[in-house]
């Protein structure tokens, strides 16, 4: 392997530290803890890992975290009722709806009745608007993260021909938005998308985010590219691994993000860093 390692728990940990030395002082001060609601919705395994590693991480910094676990058939009416309520909550100052929803939910508009200075995902339109315009509030949680774990690299990103493969609302969009506020050319493949190694081949800074193993072929990676690899998938043997070939792929790039360990721990340091600024400066 030549290329550097991009350390994603570790950071995740130091921003963790940073925000549980915040919340103990606004404790000093006599002011309230933040609060986030975290409402996951049916048994989905992978989501019930995801949503109690953030509540477990909230407890850690200090962030008081109110769970609302609800059944698969929970109807339309009474996720927007709840939402509402949270709304309402001046305890709460986020609330995170755990994607994906079961089907016969419509995630837009649950993700919509969410005020959006609680909308810690920053997945609101209202959100994903300011960010598009270049005026970032609540900014979302995996793209975010991605920025921070690459300014912690001596790699100066402007004016590098991004790719990102994966246009989600949750990642691929808004990563190219972001990438775009830092001066970067972008290129966003899809599915639609005729020929992705021809893309992937020109990239100097490489986002993948399909949750496809082996989408990306490493021998497409051009010598010296920043790789950040957002796919988590488990083989049968139970191991996590990316959408991104790795040992062959850290042989060509200059700084590569692993799978566990990278992209994942920052997308939650950034729920806990969102909800601690919407609690200061959105709801004091
Ligand atoms: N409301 C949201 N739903 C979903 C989001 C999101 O940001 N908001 N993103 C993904 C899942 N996700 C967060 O919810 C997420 C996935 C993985 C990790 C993570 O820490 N991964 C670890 C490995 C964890 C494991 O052992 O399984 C790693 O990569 O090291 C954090 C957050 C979809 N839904």
């Amino acid at each position: 392997m030549t290329a550097q390692l991009i350390d994603g728990k570790a950071r995740a940990e130091a921003i963790r530290n940073h925000i549980h030395l915040q919340v103990s002082e606004r404790l000093k001060q006599g002011k309230r803890p933040p609060g986030l609601a975290v409402i996951l919705v049916g048994e989905d395994p992978a989501s019930q890992v995801y949503v109690s590693h953030k509540r477990r991480d909230c407890e850690q910094v200090g962030i008081v975290s109110k769970a609302y676990d609800l059944p698969a058939t929970t109807s339309q009416q009474v996720l927007l009722d709840l939402i509402e309520q949270l709304n309402q909550d001046a305890t709460v100052d986020g609330i995170l709806v755990q994607l994906p929803l079961p089907a016969g939910l419509r995630a837009d508009e649950i993700l919509e009745q969410i005020d959006p200075t609680k909308d810690v995902d920053g997945f609101h339109p209202f959100n994903m608007g300011r960010l598009a315009q270049r005026i970032p509030l609540l900014r979302p949680c995996t793209p975010a993260g991605i920025i921070d774990l690459l300014d912690t690299t001596d790699k100066d990103i402007t004016g590098m021909h991004a790719v990102v493969v994966g246009a989600s609302n949750i990642v691929g969009r808004p990563m190219g938005l972001e990438l775009l506020l830092r001066g970067c050319t972008v290129t966003t493949c899809h599915r639609f998308t005729k020929n992705l190694e021809q893309h992937v081949r020109q990239a100097d800074l490489l986002i993948v985010a399909v949750g496809k193993p082996g989408i990306v072929n490493s021998e497409w990676i051009k010598p010296g590219t920043i790789v950040i690899d957002v796919g988590i998938n488990r083989t049968p043997e139970g191991r996590l691994i990316g959408d991104v070939e790795f040992t062959g792929a850290a042989a060509r790039a200059s700084h590569i993000t692993p799978v566990p360990g990278g992209v994942g721990p920052m997308t939650r340091a950034k729920l806990l860093e969102n909800t601690l600024f919407a609690c200061e400066s959105l709801h004091s």
